[in-house]
């Protein structure tokens, strides 16, 4: 398990040049952080621009230091003086296509990183990690020839390549083509379930974050505000599930709103055949039921159940 204990982080910042030039300005980026990531497991972090996500983890990665708190390797603390060994166990892969030599090959750029970390039996390793990200047929050509995609998975590869523990991904699929981002996201998954890596990800893209994460944690200004698994998330922040029925005609409509104020739900009228139902749980199979029972002939029922998207616009209102 990889741990951080009631972490805490400012920054110091000198006033503008108007004010007095001696007095700086502390401003807090995280407070009283907890967090766990385990082994086998995908840990998002979700929060808006700014919320600390990426302080938290340079932090985490022992780029960066900290004022206050814990972070656990396993059963070690972590030590500005046990940090060497620490990065044995961790890596971070980031998203863009910065960090390789263009006009090296995949293996050539694997090869320097790998020297950076002293690994004996570089070339298996190598070949190893390109064969977990499939550029094994790919690897004598410069990176600048490389793909997008392949670029990204060049750069999962680098974050493998000393064999890591727990792997830190600070927005992995930025700038990638949807198509590109879903083949990232298999192999992230890949990495927890077939390599028992422990992994934290970051990124804006909330479906990304829906696909593959076990237990994520929602930061904001800081602070953890909310964590569990997506569906714990979602309850917490009992966002709606919407109900869009369309019926053939506006008699069934109107028998269906009778029915709807008998059972105190809550809905708006679309049109003259379209009620948008809200409920604060999922009440489908409930909903067929009545439909069922009184003989209403459906032409379209969509169900839309809250997403992350909903509780981070919940958190921006906020
Ligand atoms: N070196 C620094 N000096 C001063 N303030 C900083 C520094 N780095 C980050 N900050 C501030 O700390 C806060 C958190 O920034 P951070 O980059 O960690 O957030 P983030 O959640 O990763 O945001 P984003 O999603 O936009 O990347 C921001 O207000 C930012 O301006």
């Amino acid at each position: 398990m990889y741990k951080a204990e009631n972490l805490s982080k400012s920054y110091i910042s000198k006033r503008k040049f108007s004010q007095l030039l001696k007095k700086r300005d502390k401003k807090k980026v995280l407070n009283n952080v907890n967090l766990n990531i385990e082994k086998g497991k995908v840990i998002g972090l979700l929060g808006l621009n700014g919320a600390g996500k990426t302080s938290l983890i340079k932090i985490l990665t022992t780029i960066s230091s900290y004022d206050s708190g814990k972070i656990y390797c396993d059963d070690m603390v972590v030590t500005p003086k046990n940090k060497i060994e620490v990065r044995k166990k961790i890596n971070l892969i980031t998203g863009g296509e910065r960090n390789l030599y263009w006009r090296l090959s995949g293996y050539e750029n694997l090869r320097y990183f790998g020297t950076l970390y002293n690994i004996k039996a570089l070339d298996e390793r190598i070949d190893e990690v390109l064969s977990i990200v499939g550029l094994t047929d790919s690897k004598n050509i410069p990176v600048e020839k490389y793909s997008k995609g392949m670029k990204q998975r060049l750069q999962i590869a680098k974050g493998l390549i000393n064999n890591p523990e727990y792997l830190f991904l600070d927005e992995p699929t930025l700038g990638l083509d949807v198509h590109i981002s879903k083949e990232i996201r298999t192999y992230i998954r890949k990495l927890s379930e077939d390599y028992n890596k422990g992994v934290l990800i970051t990124s804006h893209i909330l479906e990304e974050i829906e696909e593959i994460c076990d237990y994520v944690y929602v930061l904001n200004r800081g602070e953890i505000i909310s964590e569990g698994s997506i569906a714990d998330i979602l309850m917490e922040f009992k966002k709606e599930h919407s109900f869009k029925i369309t019926l053939h005609s506006k008699r069934e409509m109107e028998i269906l709103k009778e029915i709807m104020d008998q059972e105190s739900y809550s809905y708006d009228i679309c049109s003259e055949n379209t009620i948008n139902i809200l409920t604060l749980e999922n009440n489908e199979l409930e909903l067929h039921r009545i439909i069922r029972e009184n003989n209403l002939n459906i032409m379209y029922f969509i169900h839309k159940p809250p997403k992350l998207e909903d509780i981070i616009m919940e958190i921006e209102r906020r």
